[in-house]
């Protein structure tokens, strides 16, 4: 349990808060030890302040763990081999002409939410209707894609940003991470600028793959997702080596 902590923490934002706060009662320790009764008496009643200010700085990470708690047992329809051909074929080619594309694969959280954000399609996936999608000045073009099985859920979807701070990061690439924390969703990124694809899934980017890599990585992870789902009726948050 205190790996499995450790992991959660490490992972994101709140390990400066934990050192923050290691810091903060070391302070209010000392200070009580030595009789200090201002500094002690502040840092008291500024605690109880506090653990109310960490729940609305942290909502997005509580939000985040309690969804992978209660990640329940949606069986969704995988993706056959046929279809994962054709989502890589046009990842591919978006690349390769440098349309910017965002492709979120559903999984176990629903993601209906960010789906009624954008314009519902219910449609047969094809590459050509995924190149489609992400064609500039057409309307659909502007935001993420989602695949909810074999079928187009979605298109143009606003998805929430991470709050990661690196500089290289723009916001299609912030999206595709911000997904994939608040969701187990695969999320597919295919940069406009480098034509480079790459994909967020549980709050990280990969570096950017070649399209064999990147059909062998979707394949692992939803016959991985599909295995665990069915061995224990829950998906389990495993922690995983961070990458970069
Ligand atoms: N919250 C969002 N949800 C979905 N799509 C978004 C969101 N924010 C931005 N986008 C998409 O990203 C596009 C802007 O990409 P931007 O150039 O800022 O990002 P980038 O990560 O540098 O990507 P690129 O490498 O393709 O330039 C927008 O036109 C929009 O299509």
């Amino acid at each position: 349990m205190f790996y499995y902590l450790y992991v959660l923490i490490a992972e994101s934002r709140a390990l400066n808060l934990v050192r923050g706060l290691l810091v903060y009662l070391l302070v209010w320790f000392i200070s009580t030890r030595l009789g200090l009764n201002g500094l002690s008496w502040l840092l008291g009643n500024a605690a109880t302040l506090g653990a109310f200010a960490l729940i609305v700085v942290f909502q997005p990470e509580l939000r985040g763990a309690l969804e992978r708690i209660g990640r329940g047992r949606l069986q969704r329809q995988p993706l056959a081999d046929a279809q994962l051909g054709e989502l890589v074929r046009a990842v591919e080619r978006l690349g390769a002409l440098r349309y910017g594309a965002l492709i979120a694969i559903e999984r176990q959280t629903p993601l209906g939410e960010f789906a009624a954000t954008g314009e519902n399609l219910d449609a047969r996936l094809s590459a050509r209707l995924l190149e489609s999608l992400f064609v500039n000045k057409t309307p659909l073009h502007d935001g993420g894609v989602i695949l909810r099985g074999d079928r187009v859920l979605a298109a143009g979807c606003v998805f929430p940003l991470s709050e990661r701070q690196e500089k290289y990061l723009g916001t299609r690439h912030k999206a595709a991470i911000g997904l994939s924390e608040v969701s187990d969703a695969l999320v597919i990124v295919v940069s406009e600028e480098r034509g480079t694809m790459r994909i967020a899934e549980g709050g990280r980017l990969s570096p950017p793959l070649q399209p064999v890599e990147l059909r062998e990585r979707i394949r692992e992870e939803l016959q991985a997702s599909a295995a665990n789902l069915s061995e224990t009726g829950f998906r389990l948050w495993r922690p995983k080596e961070r990458e970069g």
